[in-house]
């Protein structure tokens, strides 16, 4: 195919995409990186191959390859499965830099998409196991890197999976790996919407991964990372995640990196996971759960009255003294530390 009808083709693939860049009023569409009215870009496009049978596990992930990629499919990006793709690789770098992947690697991509952050997972040398919900997108990314060997695609929904068994038997599997020693990282760009569950399936794996590394929305990054205590964004989802990893915030990604666009910035946050030996002393991590929820269940209250499921107001009031603490003191005030020695003191009694 000569280059000017590879040329007529891609232009008239565009009409479709940018109509549905609009699906939501609310989605801006993003600043192309290459103007679409650039002669070069297009050249570089039709001269990247893309849209053939080959791996492509060396072109550059844009906006004008993915949209080319979406649609290939006939697809346009669903609001409600949080469908914005990055369009700059850099970023993609960036973040299989922070979680340094490494060559052997097997790394667990959340919500791959069209592939670009799989694209510099495999490049790192990283085995790749993604978790897509949607079963064109799915598709799309399995055949993409099919001739790599380096991929291992499940068309599942994240939270409905059973991530530790299909990671364990991948560590295991791989000979240059010694599991005791090197664990399995997560590093993906997920949809906000499962931020939480997310969080609450893969932090305490610690014994299958070292690190997890995600992009997120930026407020829910600082939220988790730098909560201030004694304000309402103090919630037991801190205490959830303290308990279980070191969090780190890395850097923030301007909304305009994402097509569609989004309505807000997004962060990169490191979570860094402890050992189970590592976890703070408690008697039972559900009872001590429980117990926080509880506390945080009528956030207004003092603790020595929204426990008083579990003891008596006084044998409340006496604990918090024990530990250093004011008979009267509410769960915002309370750190991961107070918490601990609060449920330790209760539960010995
Ligand atoms: C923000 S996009 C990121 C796509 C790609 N990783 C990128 O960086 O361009 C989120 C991806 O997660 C997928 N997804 C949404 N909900 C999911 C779920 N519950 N489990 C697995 N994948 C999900 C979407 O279909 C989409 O491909």
């Amino acid at each position: 195919m000569s280059q000017s009808l590879s040329h007529r083709c891609y232009l008239q693939t565009l009409p479709p995409i940018s109509h549905n860049a609009t699906f939501n009023s609310r989605h801006k569409p993003p600043p192309p990186r290459n103007p679409t009215g650039d002669k070069r870009s297009r050249k570089f496009y039709v001269a990247c191959g893309r849209g053939n049978n080959r791996a492509s596990t060396t072109n550059k992930d844009d906006y004008h390859a993915t949209l080319k990629a979406l649609n290939s499919k006939g697809r346009s990006p669903k609001k409600s499965l949080g469908q914005n793709y990055m369009l700059n690789s850099d970023i993609n770098e960036q973040l299989v830099g922070v979680a340094g992947v490494e060559e052997g690697d097997v790394v667990l991509e959340i919500g791959p998409g069209t592939g670009s952050l799989t694209n510099t997972l495999i490049n790192s040398g990283a085995f790749v196991l993604a978790v897509e919900k949607d079963k064109h997108m799915a598709a799309l990314v399995s055949e993409r890197f099919s001739s790599t060997g380096k991929l291992k695609v499940l068309n599942e929904d994240i939270v409905k999976c059973h991530v530790r068994s299909h990671i364990s038997s991948l560590v295991g599997s791989t000979e240059d790996i010694d599991s005791d020693t090197r664990k399995a990282k997560v590093v993906a760009n997920i949809p906000f919407y499962i931020s939480t569950d997310v969080i609450k399936l893969l932090l305490p794996m610690g014994d299958i991964f070292s690190e997890v590394v995600l992009l997120l929305q930026e407020e829910t990054a600082l939220r988790w990372v730098e909560p201030s205590l004694r304000t309402p964004e103090y919630r037991p989802i801190n205490i959830f995640v303290n308990f279980y990893s070191d969090p780190e915030y890395k850097f923030k990604v301007a909304r305009t990196n994402f097509f569609p666009q989004p309505n807000v910035d997004a962060a990169v946050v490191s979570f860094k996971l402890k050992q189970p030996s590592e976890y703070p002393q408690v008697s039972s991590n559900k009872s001590f759960f429980s117990m926080v929820n509880s506390a945080f269940n009528e956030k207004r209250k003092m603790i020595r009255k929204s426990l008083q499921h579990i003891c008596t107001s006084l044998e409340i009031e006496e604990a918090l003294e024990s530990i250093g603490l004011l008979s009267t003191s509410r769960p915002e005030e309370l750190t991961l530390d107070d918490f601990v020695k609060l449920h330790n003191s209760i539960t010995k009694e």
